[in-house]
Formats: structure tokens, sequence, C-alpha cells
């Protein structure tokens, strides 16, 4: 008896609380959320999205799927009983086609949870134009009695793959989220494919250039640029090259209460909009003209960042491979200073791609080791991404039959 009370003393109260947290078992549906972005129709939302350009501020679309991720992830944990409170953090975004209208469109996001591990839900959400927009429908919607699955249709601008996790507010620990009962093979084939997107994700980064070194086809890729930078120095440069060096950018911002969760940790939406704005304006410089968003690639949010620290985001172009392509690909890593502590570690890396809209691009160069090594890695993105974008049109249409 006395070993056992001793056992007991020795757990952590908080860990008990979780430990004991009721299950209870959901479906899809129960976790759907749709919010109705009336843009044509409503002056005042339109103001706080619109750009200089007249179109609708992607950063601030991102910003919201992750919001809308998060308040469907809550949820789906909830259980209708009071509890100790439960974070649920990003802990990584799958690669997203981004198809977004060239003119001001009603839209609507919207979304559920498609798979559940242990601590972990994979969040499906999608942004879609309706073209037929009823203003008498309520803006926002908690359930949906026509519940249909998340997947891409015609009119889907972007769809997202979100994994969420849920963390112990005290101790940061992994905390069981409700299980899902599953209603129809429909709903079973999405959650199949849900798990190897969380896999996918899970394993993301153990195949990057830091870890794996170039093929031997990308090392002849890079003796040709360090013949072709050698030819440059002799006759002098090229006006349709430019030196990887010269794109970048930098911005610094203090993190402030306002975009934090209950962790006092800030959201990963703002880091995605920022991380946006910043890439959206060195794919300007090096054109120096309009250019369009047309993805951004899986995210892994490695580590928090706190408020009060100093986000510090540098960003470069990393891969354009000149006339006749239009398209090019910019990175933007995230490095957090923790001021009084005196530290700095990277949150993560954002990969962005980008086309212009009318003008020719340069080529890129790297001139260094490290910056070839980037080249390398903007290049298997681009391949990568040609494929990836195929995969989702061939399903758009599919789902129109
Ligand atoms: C307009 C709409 C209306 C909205 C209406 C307003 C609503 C308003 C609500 C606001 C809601 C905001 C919600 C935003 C939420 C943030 O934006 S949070 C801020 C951004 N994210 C972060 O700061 C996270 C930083 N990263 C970390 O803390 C850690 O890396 C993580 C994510 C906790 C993972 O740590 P770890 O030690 O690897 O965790 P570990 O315990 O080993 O694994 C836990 C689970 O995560 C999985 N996992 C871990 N890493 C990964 C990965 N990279 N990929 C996939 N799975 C992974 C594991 O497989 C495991 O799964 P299970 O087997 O348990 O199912």
């Amino acid at each position: 008896m006395d070993k056992v009370l001793e056992t007991e003393n020795k757990k952590s109260l908080t860990d008990n609380v979780f430990e004991d947290r009721p299950q209870i078992m959901k479906k899809m549906s129960d976790s759907y959320i749709e919010e109705l972005l009336p843009f044509k129709s409503s002056p005042d939302l339109l103001d706080k999205y619109v750009t200089a350009k007249g179109t609708i501020r992607i950063g601030k679309i991102l910003e919201d799927l992750d919001a809308l991720a998060g308040a469907i992830s809550y949820k789906h944990i909830d259980t209708f009983t009071p509890g100790p409170p439960v974070t649920i953090v990003t802990a990584s975004v799958d690669r997203m086609e981004i198809l977004m209208p060239s003119t001001v469109e009603d839209m609507k996001i919207s979304g559920h949870v498609a798979y559940v591990g242990s601590s972990s839900m994979e969040v499906f959400a999608k942004v879609e134009t309706i073209p037929r927009y009823d203003p008498s429908k309520p803006h926002f919607s908690e359930s949906n009695p026509e519940f249909s699955i998340t997947k891409p249709t015609p009119n889907t601008v972007i769809f997202a793959r979100f994994t969420m996790v849920a963390r112990n507010s005290i101790t940061g620990k992994a905390v069981k989220v409700n299980p899902m009962v599953l209603e129809n093979a429909e709903e079973k084939k999405l959650f199949m494919y849900a798990e190897d997107c969380k896999t996918r994700k899970r394993l993301a980064g153990e195949k990057d250039l830091s870890k794996i070194p170039p093929t031997a086809d990308e090392r002849l890729t890079i003796h040709d640029i360090y013949i072709k930078n050698l030819k440059d120095e002799e006759t002098g440069p090229n006006p349709n090259t430019v030196p990887m060096e010269s794109t970048c950018l930098q911005s610094v911002f203090l993190m402030q209460p306002q975009n934090r969760n209950i962790q006092n940790n800030v959201f990963g939406g703002y880091l995605m909009r920022r991380a946006y704005e910043l890439a959206h304006s060195t794919g300007s410089m090096l054109v120096k003209s309009q250019i369009s968003c047309l993805a951004l690639d899986e995210i892994v949010f490695k580590k928090p960042v706190s408020v009060g620290s100093l986000l510090n985001l540098s960003s470069k172009v990393i891969y354009s491979q000149g006339e006749p392509s239009k398209s090019f690909q910019v990175s933007v890593t995230a490095r957090v200073n923790n001021i009084e502590a005196g530290t700095s570690y990277v949150t993560n890396t954002f990969f962005f791609t980008f086309a212009s809209n009318d003008k020719a691009v340069p080529k890129v160069l790297p001139k260094t080791y490290a910056e070839s090594i980037l080249y390398l890695e903007g290049k298997r993105r681009r391949e990568y991404g040609l494929k990836a974008k195929k995969s989702l049109l061939a399903l758009m249409q599919g789902s129109s039959e």
C-alpha cells in the first residue's frame, strides 16, 4: 500500500489530469467549419484583404487558414466537459498550390479533421470561389447539414493540409486526441490519404541537401555554373543574369502578444503571412514588375517562436532558369533571437514559387558552394512542384465529373 502511495505521490498532478481526460468518438463532420468571405458585397471586409493591385492578400488568407485549422482541431478535441486547457500547435503544412483569381471574387474557407493519430490531427481545408454567393446565408457556420468531405473542386483556389498537434498547456507534453469514427468508404479513403500526408510531412527534411550530398547530375550543374561565372568575369557581367547574393532582403519583427496562443508562442499563420510578404517583395525586386504566387512548399514548424523574441526573416531568390521560363523560387529563413538569453536559432525555412506576370525573369546565379546548394534545393523543388501541380489539377478535373 505504502509503495502504491509513494508511486502516486511521485506522479505529476497535471500529467494525471491529462491522462484522465475523457475520450469521445468524433465523426469527420463533427469538426467541420466554414466561413464565408463575401468580398464583393462587403466593402469593410474587402478593405482588410485588398492589395494595392486590387487583388486579395494571399498572406491574410494563409493566416486565416491556419486559424481555421486551429479552430477545427479544438472542435475535434472538445469533450463537452470542463477540463484542463490543451494547446493546439501547427506542426507542419503540406505544399499548397495557389490558384488565386486576378479579380475580386466571393470566397469560402472550410475544412475538417481528416485523420487522427495519437496526439496529432490532419486537417484538410480549402479556399474556394463562390460564383453564385447568396448574401442571405450566414457568414460563419459551425455545422453543415449537407456535409461532404474536403477535396479540391474546380472552384478551389487553395487546398491545404495541416498537421495540428495537441499539447498539455502546462507541461508541453503530447495529449491524446479524440478518436474518429469513419462513416463510409469515401471517409475511409480520405483518412488513409491524410495518414500518408502526415507521414510524408513527418519525414520531410530528412532528404534535404543539408543531409544528403548532391547527385552526379547536380554536381555537373554546379560545375556548369562555375564555368559561366568564370566567363562572366572575363567578358564582363551578363545583363540577363543576377548574382544570388544581390537578391537578398531582410525584415525584423518584435513578436507581440496579439499574435500568440495560450502557451505564449506566436501563431504559425502569422509567420506564414510575414514570410509570404517578404518573399513577394523579394520576387518583385528581381523582376521589377508584377508577380503572382503559384505555390508554397511544405512547412515544418520545428520550434515555437515566443512572444518578446525578435523574428529575423531573410529571403533570397534561389532558383530561376531565365528565359523563356517566367517562374522562380524564393526561400525565406525564419531565425529567432531571444534578446535576454542571447540565443538564436532557425525555426523554419519557407519556399515559395512565383511567376512574373509579364516581364522576363533574369537567371539567378550562385557564387559560393552554400549558394549552389540552395540553387539545387530550388531546382529540386521546382521539378517536384511541376509534378505536384499536375496531380492536383487531375484531382480537380476528376471531382468535376
Ligand atoms: C477565419 C477562420 C475562423 C477561425 C476562428 C478563430 C479561431 C481561433 C483559434 C486560433 C487557433 C490558432 C491555431 C494556430 C496554432 C499555431 O499556429 S501554433 C504556432 C506554430 N507552431 C509551433 O510553434 C510548433 C513548434 N513545434 C513544436 O513545438 C514541436 O516541433 C511539435 C510540433 C510539438 C512536435 O514536437 P515533437 O517532439 O516532434 O512531438 P512528438 O510528441 O514526438 O509528436 C507528437 C505528434 O506530432 C507528430 N508530428 C511531429 N512533428 C511532425 C511533423 N513535422 N509533421 C507531421 N506530424 C508531426 C508526431 O508524429 C506525433 O503524432 P501522434 O503519433 O501523436 O499522432
